[in-house]
């Protein structure tokens, strides 16, 4: 089975033109503080442009659930990720609130980190690193991901030239990739298509 890709952090109607091309399985938009965060107006515009059978998964760090429930209602994501100190309370009560699947990102330090269990459809792994909650452009320790127990996406610094590696050390389910597709932290289409070339060769 291919590898599925989620591109992140799109913040322009021509990123969504872009991803129409190059048909990755996700799309990010991020609700968080960063210099990616949009609004749910240009969410809802970038919405507009992507083809239906890209999904947008919405990104939210420590959001209060009201929140993301108004900006589900919006119709501007199918898919919720939650990339803070979320815990399983907070899971549980959003569960609830929404019938979306539910992503939770886990920032990993060490081995406890991918052994935790979580109320969450499926997880993410991303690299830790102190006062970012994501997009860190970075790698992490991947031998801490053989205690993993569950399919997951694999984040942190991939690009198109470690992501052969990445998909044949830790075998992830998905990979999400922000700053790797990025030049002058506007995405670029030849470094999205690169990513998408190689994911085409990858075999599970
Ligand atoms: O990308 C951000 O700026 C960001 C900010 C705050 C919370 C989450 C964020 N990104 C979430 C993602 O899913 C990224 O794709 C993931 O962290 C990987 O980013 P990168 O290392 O830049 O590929």
């Amino acid at each position: 089975m291919m590898v599925k890709v989620k591109i992140c952090g799109l913040k322009r109607v021509a990123d969504a033109e872009m991803l129409n091309e190059l048909r990755p399985d996700f799309a990010g938009f991020i609700f968080a503080p960063s210099k990616r965060q949009i609004s749910l107006e240009q969410a809802l515009q970038i919405r507009a442009a992507l083809i239906d059978a890209i999904p947008a998964v919405g990104v939210f760090v420590n959001e209060p659930i009201e929140n993301i429930v108004a900006i589900v209602e919006s119709r501007a994501i199918q898919i919720v990720q939650l990339h803070g100190d979320e815990d399983n309370t907070y899971i549980e009560e959003l569960g609830k609130r929404i019938t979306l699947p539910i992503i939770k990102a886990v920032a990993v330090k060490d081995a406890a980190d991918v052994k935790k269990e979580y109320a969450a459809d499926i997880l993410l792994y991303d690299t830790y690193q102190s006062g970012m909650a994501g997009g860190t452009g970075k790698t992490f320790n991947w031998d801490l991901l053989k205690e993993a127990t569950h399919p997951f996406f694999l984040a942190g610094g991939l690009h198109a030239g470690n992501l052969e590696a990445a998909i044949q050390k830790v075998q992830p389910y998905a990979v999400d990739i922000s700053s790797g597709v990025e030049t002058d932290g506007v995405k670029d289409f030849e470094k999205i298509r690169a990513v998408m070339e190689i994911i085409g060769r990858s075999i599970k």
